[in-house]
């Protein structure tokens, strides 16, 4: 596979655009059931995504990884709070609108791949235009063929999801994340399923997306050597923000991991 870095010089990120912060949340709060049954999963967390950055969200189970990306992706809606991307703030819009960002401005990637298993992989990869009811432009399409190239997916492309290993499975489900050059790329625990030297390759995949092309990615993960491929980690513990750090190594994340579960 080649290196994303090296091959395209060309930035994803407007020039134009100021950088900072891509997507935001503000005093966030989410509680599940009522009064004695009652689960507060987010309480009060205040934090930006900075824009161009890979940023790992990182904390112990129930910590409140996937509801804090839930909801700054749009998917469910807080108890309490504001939540921005870009200087659109979400809980202003409709549900009409809600689904327009989901499909044009933001881009996922799950653990369980999620591709359609009746479509070949360049008929998933077009499945986001698809469903915008419109077809690439012509400077569209050179980016999904680069993507195609550089992700290694060429001789792929005929190919059913059934036919191709998990790791490829993976990258194509971030190259279908990245062909409408979303303003955010979240990712729920993108190697969940893979073993460790695949689940490097789909993570260098990522770093490179970033570092290459300054795309942000918002990724939720509990492997600490996941979360060393991010530029940025934020800590999660029983559903508040407890630390945001930079420049870590796996070997420093588990051990701050395993103090965070010695405190709790
Ligand atoms: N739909 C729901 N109904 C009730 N409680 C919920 C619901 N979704 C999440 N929770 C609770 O909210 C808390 C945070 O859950 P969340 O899934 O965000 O944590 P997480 O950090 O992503 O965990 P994991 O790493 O295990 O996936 C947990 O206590 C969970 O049980």
């Amino acid at each position: 596979m080649d290196d994303l870095t090296t091959r395209i010089p060309v930035p994803l990120v407007d020039p134009e655009r100021p950088a900072g912060l891509v997507a935001r949340v503000e005093s966030l709060t989410k509680s599940y059931g009522a009064h004695g049954a009652r689960v507060d999963a987010l309480r009060e967390v205040t934090l930006g995504i900075r824009r161009g950055e890979f940023t790992a969200v990182m904390g112990p189970s129930g910590s409140g990884k996937s509801t804090l990306m839930h909801i700054m992706a749009g998917l469910d809606s807080p108890s309490s709070g504001r939540v921005w991307l870009g200087d659109t703030e979400i809980g202003s819009l409709g549900d009409e609108q809600l689904t327009l960002l989901r499909r044009r401005r933001v881009g996922f990637v799950f653990q369980a791949y999620n591709l359609v298993p009746t479509l070949d992989v360049e008929g998933n990869l077009m499945l986001p235009f698809e469903l915008d009811g419109r077809t690439p432009s012509v400077r569209e399409r050179e980016w999904i063929d680069e993507l195609e190239t550089v992700l290694g997916l060429d001789a792929r492309l005929g190919h059913r999801p059934h036919e191709l290993s998990g790791g490829q499975q993976q990258r194509v489900a971030i190259a279908r994340a990245l062909v409408t050059r979303p303003e955010l790329v979240f990712a729920d625990e993108p190697t969940g399923n893979l073993d460790s030297r695949t689940g490097r390759e789909v993570l260098q995949v990522l770093q490179s997306a970033t570092r290459g092309y300054g795309q942000s990615i918002a990724m939720v993960t509990h492997d600490p050597v996941a979360a060393s491929y991010a530029d940025r980690v934020l800590f999660l513990a029983d559903g508040r923000l407890v630390d945001d750090r930079t420049g870590m190594t796996a070997a420093e994340i588990a051990n701050y991991m395993l103090t965070m579960e010695q405190v709790s």
